[in-house]
């Protein structure tokens, strides 16, 4: 096996692209992957091994994975491999270097990652507890509010609690938070599986949807505020991007607002006095800290103009890189061309498992 120095300078450097994925982000993930495979490739360095996940969890070869990325889409349900045994492609022991980009659970909360750690291989992006920490949006909130960060009010809850007495946990939701309130899935992201609600029926409606997708879920207090979004890049000493808003028409910032052009506008950089501009920045990269982010993290924000107040909403440990994807697009206004910024998150990489 290649020490990390000869990983450094050794040529070619197998990177093993997984994509795909368990989870609501699987196509966002073979989106951000196809953005990811094509900046590697303009690299002579590198030789990527793609890998993608099926949504039951099975890893298939490089040469079926390179068609998913060339389709964009999924297999076809009669291309599946369905043989429930875990395994891993033979080619997996070539890899020097993973490049895990997955998006939501089994992928993005620190499972994935633990399994490439016990690999003793080199990874992109953040490790197991950042990963889980900032996937989990009910811990991520114990942690923010430990470390001062200001944030909406929310309730916490999980299924059980929730059947247990529906009628108690409305009339709380109702008296701490009121409406319009958000129900969310405390694991997932992309949007998927949440609500704005705006009575008790919605409210139900609504967490039954969040936990179909998760047991764990939590409901926010809805802010009218502008939606800020700041990159971070680094290890031990993160960097903080240009810090981008986003507009739209929807009700809100949905999935379908995410990723169909032409339905969100980013302003980058976003026109906000300088001090809310800092402000946004240095919480960046405390959230960052806070979680022990390592690589790369795009941390979201709430900005009430009214009151002239910047609250955090969340991390996302692998954000999206698609091209409508605000990430690169705040490294690349912020100095860092997108193939620039996969070399960086390599060297990262290869700098933290040293
Ligand atoms: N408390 C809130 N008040 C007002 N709007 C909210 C609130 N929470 C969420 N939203 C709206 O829902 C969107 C998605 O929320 P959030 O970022 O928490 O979800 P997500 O699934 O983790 O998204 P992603 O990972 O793609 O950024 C926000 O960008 C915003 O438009
Ligand atoms: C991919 C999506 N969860 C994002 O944060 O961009
Ligand atoms: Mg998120
Ligand atoms: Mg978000």
């Amino acid at each position: 096996m290649a020490g990390m120095q000869d990983l450094a300078v050794k040529s070619p450097l197998y990177v093993g692209l997984l994509f795909g994925g368990q989870s609501g982000e699987h196509d966002v993930s073979i989106t951000s992957a196809r953005a990811i495979a094509s900046a590697l490739n303009q690299n002579s360095r590198y030789q990527v091994q793609p890998f993608y996940i099926q949504r039951d969890g099975t890893w298939r070869s490089p040469d079926i994975s390179q068609q998913v990325l060339d389709s964009g889409k999924g297999l076809q349900d009669s291309e599946l491999l369905t043989d429930a045994a875990f395994f891993l492609p033979t080619e997996v022991q070539t890899v020097d270097l993973w490049f895990p980009v997955l998006h939501g659970p089994n992928g993005e909360d620190g499972t994935v990652q633990g399994l490439l750690q016990l690999m003793h291989k080199p990874y992109v992006g953040n490790g197991v507890l950042a990963s889980s920490v900032g996937m989990d949006k009910i811990a991520m909130k114990a942690i923010f509010a430990n470390a001062g960060l200001p944030q909406v009010k929310y309730v916490a809850l999980n299924r059980w609690q929730w059947q247990q007495d529906e009628q108690s946990w409305s009339e709380h939701i109702e008296a701490t938070l009121g409406y319009p309130c958000f129900v969310k899935p405390s694991n997932l992201g992309s949007s998927v599986g949440i609500s704005k609600v705006r009575d008790r029926q919605q409210l139900k409606e609504a967490i039954a949807s969040a936990t179909s997708y998760d047991p764990r879920i939590i409901i926010e207090q809805g802010v009218t505020a502008r939606e800020i979004e700041c990159a971070v890049l680094g290890n031990e000493q993160p960097q903080a991007s240009a810090i981008g808003e986003i507009t739209f028409t929807s009700d809100f910032y949905d999935y379908e607002t995410k990723y169909t052009a032409g339905k969100a506008d980013l302003i980058i950089p976003s026109k906000l006095p300088d001090n809310v501009t800092q402000a946004v920045q240095s919480m960046a990269v405390k959230a960052f800290q806070t979680v022990a982010g390592s690589g790369l993290a795009r941390v979201d924000f709430f900005y009430v103009e009214a009151t002239g107040t910047v609250l955090i909403n969340e991390i996302n440990t692998f954000p999206g890189f698609t091209s409508l994807s605000m990430y690169p697009k705040l490294w690349e206004y912020s100095g860092i061309p997108f193939t620039q910024l996969c070399d960086r998150l390599v060297e990262l990489a290869l700098e933290k498992h040293v």
